[in-house]
């Protein structure tokens, strides 16, 4: 491959994986904090209490955001963007009685992982940012089937820019309006190389 070729690829990548996913993670918790008021007071409150008198949000005040941590965490567990992370074994393997032969191609389905009862308990399916209060450790009986942002080396280069990216435009759309969710809204999550809101997501926005 020539050295442009590589570039314009790696621009692609990082274009799609930075663009798209973080897009559809807020549509998702918009349309969560729609359908949850008490968590979009909750988040609210926070957010005005951090941001004194309409400040725009640092760094500082973007880590003390704990509430608003929280749902996009559940968030990120309920509509995880990427709905599979995929591994090709470089050498024969063997996990107890099961063989991966080499160059077998494995797809492991996130959104399977994030509502298992037996790792997030009865209530796996519900909206409730609050078994994040204790961080993922507090969360889940196995933290390593959290893995919106993938697992191990090939773990996405964009996490924390991801987050910091979320918190913004969260914290900006709360401090300045409150929404609901439309009728016109219709529930599909679509798979299409993303898990995105097949038909959008309809809010009917105040302004506060
Ligand atoms: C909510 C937002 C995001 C989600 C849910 C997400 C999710 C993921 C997932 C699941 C992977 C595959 C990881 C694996 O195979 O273990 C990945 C890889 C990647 N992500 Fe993200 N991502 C997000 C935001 C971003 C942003 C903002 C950027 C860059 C600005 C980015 C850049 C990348 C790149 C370059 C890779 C490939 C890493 C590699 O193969 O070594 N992502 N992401």
């Amino acid at each position: 491959m020539s050295p442009e070729k590589f570039m314009v690829d790696n621009c692609k990548n990082i274009y799609f994986a930075g663009q798209e996913t973080t897009a559809t993670t807020a549509a998702w918790a918009l349309m969560l904090l729609a359908t949850h008021p008490e968590w979009q007071t909750r988040a609210r409150n926070e957010v005005l209490e951090i941001c004194k008198d309409g400040a725009h949000p640092d760094a500082d005040m973007l880590r003390s955001m704990k509430t608003l941590t929280m749902v996009i965490q559940e968030t990120l567990r309920l509509y995880p963007v990427g709905a599979f992370v995929a591994r090709q074994g470089s050498e024969d393997m063997k996990f107890k009685d099961i063989i991966v032969p080499k160059n077998a191609v494995i797809w492991i389905p996130v959104p399977f992982l994030h509502q298992h009862p037996d790792v997030w308990g009865p209530d796996a399916h519900l909206f409730n940012p609050e078994r994040f209060a204790n961080g993922i450790l507090g969360a889940c009986k196995i933290p390593q089937t959290y893995m919106h942002f993938g697992m191990g080396i090939r773990t996405c280069v964009g996490q924390q820019f991801a987050m910091v990216e979320l918190k913004v435009i969260l914290s900006l759309i709360l401090s300045k309006f409150s929404f609901t969710l439309s009728p016109a809204y219709r529930h599909s999550p679509a798979f299409k190389l993303t898990i995105e809101p097949e038909h959008g997501v309809n809010l009917i926005v105040r302004k506060l």
